[in-house]
């Protein structure tokens, strides 16, 4: 029989053994290196694989005309160019190398910035996706937001979701929404002028109290209007009107917030810098404000039996509306990507997957070869077109409520990009002119508008957190019109 005692003795003896201990080191030394060759080939694959996608964006953006460089930084020349702005940058290289070129904002990263309009249409169908980057900056800012998201297919359904909430329910019923802040309004400028005893005749300079007055308010849920009455509070209006759909079709990962904060900073953005646009054109063109005025007196009228349809036979108006917004439009780019598929142009260009896509509508919205040669002047007539009865001549139809004008569909024209175009056009376009051309009627209607004495003429256009602001912002006096 074996003894233990002498069995355990000798395995302790074999694992003291220099043998044995040779050969864990043997052993350790094969696994480490076994273990280096593995990540040596994984980092290799990788590297070689990004190295070989980096010359397939090389080969693909040859064919694309551009700043020549000798390095990637193809701009690099442009950019340290004192007081050059990003857009001059690009306004300088589409002078040089036609209406699509590109530029290399470091080895991998291409922007490709296209000024052509049929270009632009086919470019903004085709290309559907945002860059990742631009949307978690917002995500940090309100959280995750299914509408703003940089993939199409994330953003489609809520897409159509708020489309048809906007433009069939909201639009359908959009009297009571116009008229309550033209009340809202008006309210406003007949308190700060009791509050301020500013003389009526004087007018009233809404912009230098509106900040004190809406914190003065903020505590104060219901909105009255001009008599007195009570309209609604804040949360059943948020209630009732926006939000309702988009809540109950939250799904769990989506913060409840976000997409509705987004949609407030976007929409309040966007649509102040309208109206004051539009209100700051109409004091510059007295004679543009007199006419609109007759056509909104014209209407009132006759007025139709559903009041926001009003609105439509207002052509002038809607016309000043998107003149304004085609000389301001409210960024100086539109931006788009493909994040998975290359891009094919029906010129034959091909860009590559992952590319900054961009459209300089402030150029292409100024452009002598999109809008003649008045393409920097104010002229809202260009979106207008004259009745004209069978023998030609321009018919006058104001005794029967109707203008004499007809407005033209500004989006037939490809070089109008105020509110975007293709897969990820603005969805807020057609509801947000019915609301402001709505807001202005009632507003014009009462007041007339005129430029404070102490404003400056000479106001200049900049870019400031990504909007175009005119500066110095004009005072504009609301003076009331003998009814
Ligand atoms: C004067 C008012 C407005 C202007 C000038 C404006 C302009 C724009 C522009 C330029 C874009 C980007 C389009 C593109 O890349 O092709 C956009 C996107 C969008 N707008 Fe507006 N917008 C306005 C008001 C609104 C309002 C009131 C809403 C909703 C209530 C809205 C909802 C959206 C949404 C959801 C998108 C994102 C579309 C997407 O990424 O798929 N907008 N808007």
């Amino acid at each position: 029989m074996n003894n233990p005692n002498t069995d355990s003795f000798s395995l302790l003896g074999v694992f003291h053994s220099p043998h044995f201990s040779e050969l864990l080191r043997d052993f350790a030394t094969r696994e480490l290196n076994a273990f280096l060759w593995l990540s040596l080939v994984v980092v290799t694959t990788l590297l070689l694989r990004r190295l070989f996608s980096l010359f397939g964006i090389w080969r693909r953006a040859r064919t694309i005309p551009g700043p020549p460089s000798s390095s990637f930084f193809g701009g690099c020349k442009l950019f340290s160019r004192p007081n050059f702005t990003f857009t001059d940058v690009l306004s300088e290289c589409h002078k040089n190398y036609g209406p699509i070129v590109k530029l290399w904002l470091g080895p991998t990263q291409l922007l490709v910035s296209v000024r052509d309009p049929i270009l632009i249409q086919d470019m903004l169908i085709k290309a559907e996706d945002k860059l990742p980057y631009t949307g978690k900056l917002f995500h940090l800012a309100f959280g995750q937001s299914s509408l703003f998201a940089p993939s199409f297919e994330k953003v489609q359904k809520r897409r159509e979701l708020l489309a048809t909430e906007l433009n069939e329910r909201l639009l359908k019923n959009g009297d009571m929404i116009p008229v309550k802040v033209a009340d809202f309004i008006t309210d406003k400028i007949e308190n700060i002028k009791k509050k301020g005893g500013i003389d009526s005749r004087k007018g009233c300079k809404l912009s230098s109290h509106t900040k004190h007055d809406v914190h003065n308010e903020s505590s104060n849920k219901e909105m009255k209007s001009a008599d007195g009455a009570k309209c609604c509070s804040d949360d059943e209006f948020q209630d009732y009107y926006f939000f309702r759909d988009l809540k109950d079709h939250r799904d769990g990962k989506e913060e409840s917030c976000g997409n509705v904060m987004r949609m407030i900073f976007h929409g309040c953005q966007t649509t102040s810098v309208l109206i004051t646009d539009v209100l700051t054109r109409l004091v510059m063109h007295g004679e543009i404000q007199d006419k609109v005025y007759s056509e909104i007196r014209m209407v009132g009228r006759n007025p139709s039996k559903c009041e926001h349809e009003d609105v439509y036979r207002m052509p002038l108006l809607l016309a000043t509306i998107y003149e304004s917004a085609r000389l301001l439009p409210t960024g100086s780019m539109l931006q788009r990507c493909s994040l998975k598929h290359d891009l094919s142009f029906a010129s034959g260009v091909t860009i590559p997957a992952g590319a900054v896509l961009v459209v300089p509508v402030e150029l292409v919205q100024k452009d002598e070869f999109n809008w003649g040669s008045d393409a920097s002047h104010f002229n809202p007539y260009r979106f207008l077109s004259t009745v004209t009865n069978r023998s030609g001549s321009a018919e006058d139809l104001s005794s029967t409520g109707f203008s004499s004008f007809v407005l033209n569909d500004p989006n037939e024209n490809a070089a109008f990009l105020p509110f975007g175009s293709g897969a990820r056009a603005c969805i807020g376009q057609k509801f947000i002119i019915q609301l402001v051309a709505s807001v202005l009627a009632s507003l014009l209607n009462k007041y007339e508008i005129r430029l404070s004495s102490d404003s400056n003429d000479d106001s200049n256009t900049t870019l400031k957190n990504n909007l175009l602001q005119r500066h110095p912002s004009s005072q504009i006096l609301f003076m009331k019109r003998d009814q």
